[in-house]
């Protein structure tokens, strides 16, 4: 598509794109991160859109579920051979944004790539990485993160496969002991895979040392065929990502070689001697850095669900807003810029923090390899943090743009439903939500309790501020909307440790106290990282170097995001005295304001997402806007139309319509 062809677009988009009072490019480059990260983004998308091999004979839609894997597969081996190809030496953990949307309905080498390979760089070590690093990096072998069982998905430490270590052969003997000992869900595991880190309960010396990650052959390297002792299969059809061959597995006491298991931070020795770790989560290790790429990953999904939504509102006529007059915009009634707007704000939010929380991994990750483990719990309540908000978040965000698209969000062509049910399950997968959160809340019940002492840990340094307790800011600049935040998030903390305490003191066992108080600390930690992200949000936009125009969007967005999320929990901020009923009413006005500021400018600031037609792959959301012809063509594409009459009709309708005669 032509973008500076105006004579084929829509000419609602035509007179959208005119009323845009910043430079695109200039905010192209800020959600990318810079310039040249742009330019890759674009040479990779380019590279991908203009290969045949990426297009789908039918549908995905219309495919059984085995054409789906194996069509995905396809296209899935292709793009890695062909980023290999490349001499500019892509690095697909970097680009992997650049790829969303080639591959539908998730990919059967998405968990190779973004935990097994991980596991092996975070878990390995040196020599075991020689063996099989560039091994699976050059796709010699395929692997997956078996952890999630049967049984227990959240209860890390309730596992139940066995690797029992026998000092007189030097192996590990794996065993799945019962039915929900059985591996279930790792993605590829069904048939992609011929390579696994398992997670296992370890056993050595009589003891049992809790789980630990093993490397485990799955499957012969020529015939491809499951190796003796191992039960592999797929699981089926799920609510979404069924391209992907999500499996299960169970061991029948098979043998791995004691150098199997992944020994960069513990070891057992040959005798059978157990070292211990330098902090016993660094086996968790893998989880933490995924939950860490979800945030960005979610982000993405919401930029592909607000562009689809934005540009159809535009496009979309319906009803009246003054009675007789022509039919206005859908984007035009305030109800409906309140679904979409919010969630383009949203969009910023996510892409802030979540490189705010990158570099703190890259901290993180530089102080453990000099033996620092001090920062440790600070990234895992983050990352747990972020990767509930932004998975819930970015899910509602997309279910808001479906609805928002009326009827034809509903259908599949207009790519929401898959961006719906791809995004949902992120609120499952890689820890779920609540449980994560009340691991945030944890933490924050115990810095609260430790005020005083020093931990370097700088995102819960404001619950020491007590001061900020007594004295409510009567400014509502962003800088004091912040500061509510705050307020809201330091009074539910302590609200949740007096009531902890005061369980406590009436004779209540601590765990039990805990489980009372759950709701409340929940509410701590959701409120705990919206400030996070708030924070981070105003800062962002405030140090931007940036044109006035791109400059002013983003304060507005930021702005109507801090509005928004008081407005959405306003009782909090009542509660603690941070906001008064007026401050809220006037609030509220204001966002009402903001809506109408940002209205022209929305079709301009979904543009500068940049995402290619081929990719977003949406009937409502192409950038012509030409969406009527094109629904009716995805229509004619639906195998009930090759017939006038179905053979169906002859089988059942016939004979019922002429029963009665
Ligand atoms: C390179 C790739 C980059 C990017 C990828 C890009 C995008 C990604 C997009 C898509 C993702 C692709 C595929 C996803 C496929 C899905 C895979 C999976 O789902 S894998 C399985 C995931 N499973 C889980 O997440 C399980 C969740 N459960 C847990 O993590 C633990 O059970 C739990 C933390 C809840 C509790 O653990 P437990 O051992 O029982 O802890 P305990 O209660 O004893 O102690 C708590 C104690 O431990 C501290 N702690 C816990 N975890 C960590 C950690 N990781 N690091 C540091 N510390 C940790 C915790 O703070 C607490 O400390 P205190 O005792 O309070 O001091
Ligand atoms: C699409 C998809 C892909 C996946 N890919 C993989 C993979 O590649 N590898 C892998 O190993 N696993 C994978 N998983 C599994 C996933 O990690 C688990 O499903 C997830 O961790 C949740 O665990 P669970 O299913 O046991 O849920 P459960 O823990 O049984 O959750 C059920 C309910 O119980 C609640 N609950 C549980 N514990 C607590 C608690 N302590 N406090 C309060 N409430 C609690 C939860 O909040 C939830 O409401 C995948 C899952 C999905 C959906």
């Amino acid at each position: 598509m032509d973008k500076n062809n105006e004579r084929e677009c829509n000419e609602d988009l035509i007179r959208e794109r005119r009323k845009c009072n910043f430079n695109i490019e200039e905010l192209t480059n800020i959600v990318d991160g810079g310039k040249a990260r742009t330019a890759r983004r674009r040479e990779i998308q380019r590279l991908l859109i203009n290969d045949p091999e990426f297009l789908d004979e039918i549908p995905q839609d219309y495919m059984s579920h085995e054409d789906r894997y194996s069509n995905e597969l396809r296209k899935s081996a292709h793009l890695m051979q062909k980023l290999a190809d490349q001499e500019s030496g892509h690095d697909i953990h970097q680009d992997i944004g650049a790829l969303t949307g080639i591959l539908k309905d998730g990919n059967p080498l998405m968990v190779h790539l973004s935990m097994f390979i991980p596991a092996i760089l975070g878990q390995a070590n040196s020599e075991q990485q020689e063996k099989w690093l560039g091994r699976s990096l050059r796709n010699e072998i395929i692997g997956t993160y078996a952890q999630t069982e049967l049984g227990h998905g959240t209860f890390v430490r309730g596992l139940e496969t066995r690797a029992t270590y026998d000092p007189t052969v030097e192996e590990f003997v794996l065993h799945t002991p019962t039915i929900t000992a059985t591996k279930w869900w790792p993605g590829g595991l069904g048939k992609t895979c011929n390579y696994c880190v398992v997670m296992a309960q370890l056993y050595t010396q009589g003891r049992c040392y809790g789980p630990h990650p093993f490397i485990v052959q799955l499957r012969d390297e020529e015939t491809h065929r499951s190796l003796p002792g191992i039960t592999l299969g797929e699981i089926g059809p799920r609510l979404g990502l069924n391209s992907n061959d999500n499996g299960f597995l169970k061991f029948e006491n098979h043998r791995i070689p004691r150098t199997n298991m992944l020994m960069k931070h513990s070891q057992v020795l040959k005798d059978g001697t157990y070292v211990k770790p330098l902090h016993n989560k660094l086996s968790y290790g893998t989880m933490m850095l995924v939950r860490v790429g979800i945030v960005g990953a979610c982000s993405r999904s919401l930029q592909y669900a607000v562009t689809i939504a934005t540009r159809y509102s535009a496009v979309r006529h319906q009803s009246e807003i003054v009675p007789g007059q022509p039919e206005p915009q859908i984007l035009d009634y305030q109800t409906q810029q309140y679904k979409v707007i919010p969630q383009i704000a949203s969009v910023f939010a996510l892409i802030f923090s979540a490189r705010s929380l990158s570099k703190i991994q890259s901290s993180v990750t530089a102080k453990l390899k000099d033996g620092n483990t001090d920062l440790l719990p600070e990234l895992h309540s983050l990352s747990s943090g972020l990767k509930a908000l932004s998975s819930s978040d970015a899910s509602w965000g997309v279910e808001v743009c479906r609805l928002a698209c009326g009827g034809h969000g509903y259908l599949a062509s207009s790519n929401l439903p898959r961006t719906y049910t791809g995004t949902t399950c992120a609120i499952t997968y890689e820890g779920e939500n609540t449980v994560l959160l009340l691991q945030v809340a944890r933490y924050l019940i115990k810095s609260y309790r430790s005020i005083g002492k020093e931990t370097g840990a700088s995102s819960v340094s404001y619950l020491a501020d007590q001061t900020s307790l007594a004295s409510s800011s009567s400014s509502f600049s962003n800088k004091a909307l912040v500061q509510a935040f705050k307020l809201s998030a330091l009074s539910l903390v302590a609200e949740a440790e007096a009531r902890l305490q005061k369980l406590c003191d009436m004779g209540q066992e601590f765990y039990h106290a805990w489980n009372y108080c759950s709701v409340l600390l929940l509410k701590c930690a959701e409120a705990h990282t919206r400030y996070y992200i708030c924070e981070k949000y105003e800062q962002t936009v405030d140090s931007l170097k940036a044109s006035e125009g791109v400059k002013n969007v983003l304060q507005s967005l930021c702005r109507l995001y801090l509005i928004y999320h008081i407005t959405l929990t306003h009782g909090d901020f009542l509660k603690c005295g941070a906001l008064t009923p007026r401050n809220i009413a006037v609030l509220e006005g204001e966002m009402c304001d903001l809506l109408a500021v940002l209205r022209p400018q929305a079709v301009s600031i979904v543009d500068a997402f940049d995402i290619p037609d081929e990719l977003l792959g949406s009937t409502l959301g192409c950038w012509d806007g030409n969406v009527y012809q094109r629904l009716y063509d995805e229509a004619l594409k639906s195998p009930l139309n090759k017939t006038d009459v179905p053979d169906a009709y002859y089988k059942y309708l016939l004979p019922l319509m002429k029963s009665s005669l």
